[in-house]
C-alpha cells in the first residue's frame, strides 16, 4: 500500500484575472476550487493511473472537512487526524499572465495531533511506501519529517519525501528511497542558483552522498533530471502542449514515477512522471488518464 502524508491540505483557490495590480481591487473573470496539498494530488494521480493509496495527515475546520470530503469523492481511502481547533488553509492560485501562489500557514498541529498520526502510522507493514509531500505549518519543527523516518526505522518501508530546505536536508541520514526537489528548491540547499544539467548532476550527487537513495530534480518546462541508486543521471525532455496550470505538475511527476515503478525500471518511470507532470501543466487541474497516456507516446 502507498500512503501518502499531508500535514497542510489546502483548499486551492485559482482565480483568474487579466492584469493583476498588487493595492488595486481586482476582479477575476474565472475561479476553479480543487482539493489539494502535495501528498493529496500524488494521491489523486496515482487513482487516476490506477494505484490506490491511503491519504493521511491533519485536517481542521469546515475547510478541512471539504477537503476529506472531496479526496473520499474521488475514491482515495482517507485517515486524517481531524484537528479540533483551527482550519484547513485556503492558498489562492492567482493565473495573470504569470501564475502568482499565496499559501496559508494552516493549523496549528499540537503534540498529541502528532502522536495520533504516529499511531497510524503503526500500521504500515514492511513493503508499503510512504510519501511525505508538502510544507508543514511554521508552528512545527523542521525534524517532523526526520522523526517520522526515525520512527519508521525498524519497517521495510520505501520513502518518498518532496519537501524543502532542513525539512528535506534532516531526512537524508535516514536513506530515503527518493526526494523530488525542483531545481530552484535544490539551489536553495545549498544556495546558489543552478543552471545546468551538469550543475544540477552534481548538487543531486551531494544529496546523494548525504544520503538521497534517488534524487529526481524537476525543472518545470526544461524537464527533470534523475540521478537513480546506482549513480545513473537520467535526463527526460519535456511533453509539448499549452500551458493552462502548473500547479500539482511536480506531484503529478511524482506519482507517474511511482506508478512507472510498478511496472518498468526507472528510464520508464522517468517517462511516466513526465507524461503525468505534462498533463497537469496542460489541463485546469491535475492530470488525467487519457492525456497521460497521450502525452507518453510521444516521449
Ligand atoms: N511548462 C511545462 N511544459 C511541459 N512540462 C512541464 C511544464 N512545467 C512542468 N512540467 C512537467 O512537470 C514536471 C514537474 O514540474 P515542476 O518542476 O514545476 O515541479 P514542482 O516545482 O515540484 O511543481 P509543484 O510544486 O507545483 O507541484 C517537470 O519536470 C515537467 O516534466
Ligand atoms: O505549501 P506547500 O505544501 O509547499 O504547497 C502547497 C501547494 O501549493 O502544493 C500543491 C501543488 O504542488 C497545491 O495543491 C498546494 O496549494
Amino acid at each position: 500500500m502507498i500512503y501518502t502524508v499531508t500535514f497542510n491540505p489546502a483548499i486551492d483557490y485559482v482565480v483568474h484575472t487579466d492584469a493583476m495590480q498588487v493595492g488595486m481591487v481586482n476582479r477575476s473573470h474565472t475561479e476553479e476550487i480543487y482539493y489539494g496539498g502535495k501528498g493529496i494530488n500524488v494521491s489523486m494521480v496515482l487513482k487516476e493511473l490506477g494505484l490506490e493509496s491511503r491519504a493521511l495527515g491533519f485536517v481542521a475546520g469546515f475547510t478541512g472537512a471539504a477537503i476529506e470530503k472531496g479526496v473520499q469523492a474521488k475514491g482515495i481511502a482517507t485517515d486524517f487526524v481531524h484537528l479540533q481547533e483551527g482550519f484547513s488553509r485556503i492558498n489562492v492560485k492567482i493565473k495573470s499572465g504569470e501564475e502568482t501562489e499565496l499559501n496559508g500557514q494552516g493549523p496549528v498541529i499540537g503534540a498529541e495531533a502528532v502522536a495520533e498520526l504516529f499511531r497510524k502510522l503503526d500500521k504500515l507493514r514492511d513493503g508499503d511506501t510512504i510519501v511525505l509531500a508538502g510544507s508543514i505549518p511554521s508552528t512545527m519543527p523542521s525534524d517532523t519529517y526526520e522523526k517520522i523516518l526515525a520512527h519508521l526505522k525498524g519497517k521495510q518501508i520505501r520513502t518518498v519525501v518532496d519537501a524543502t530546505k532542513d525539512l528535506l536536508k534532516n531526512v537524508l541520514q535516514y536513506q530515503p528511497f527518493l526526494i523530488k526537489p525542483n531545481h530552484y528548491e535544490l539551489g536553495e540547499l545549498f544556495e546558489v542558483t543552478l543552471h545546468s544539467h551538469s550543475e544540477i548532476e552534481a548538487y543531486a550527487r551531494k544529496l546523494q552522498e548525504m544520503g538521497a537513495r534517488n534524487v529526481l530534480v524537476s525543472m518545470a518546462e526544461q524537464g527533470a533530471l534523475l540521478l537513480d541508486e546506482a549513480g545513473i543521471c537520467h535526463i527526460c525532455g519535456v511533453c509539448q502542449g499549452t500551458v493552462k496550470n502548473s500547479v500539482g505538475a511536480g506531484d503529478s511527476m511524482l506519482a507517474g514515477f511511482l506508478a512507472g515503478l510498478e511496472t518498468g525500471d526507472y528510464t520508464d518511470a522517468l517517462k511516466l512522471g513526465t507524461a503525468a507532470g505534462g498533463a497537469t501543466t496542460f489541463s485546469e487541474s491535475l492530470a488525467e488518464r487519457a492525456e497521460i497516456d497521450r502525452l507518453l507516446l510521444r516521449l
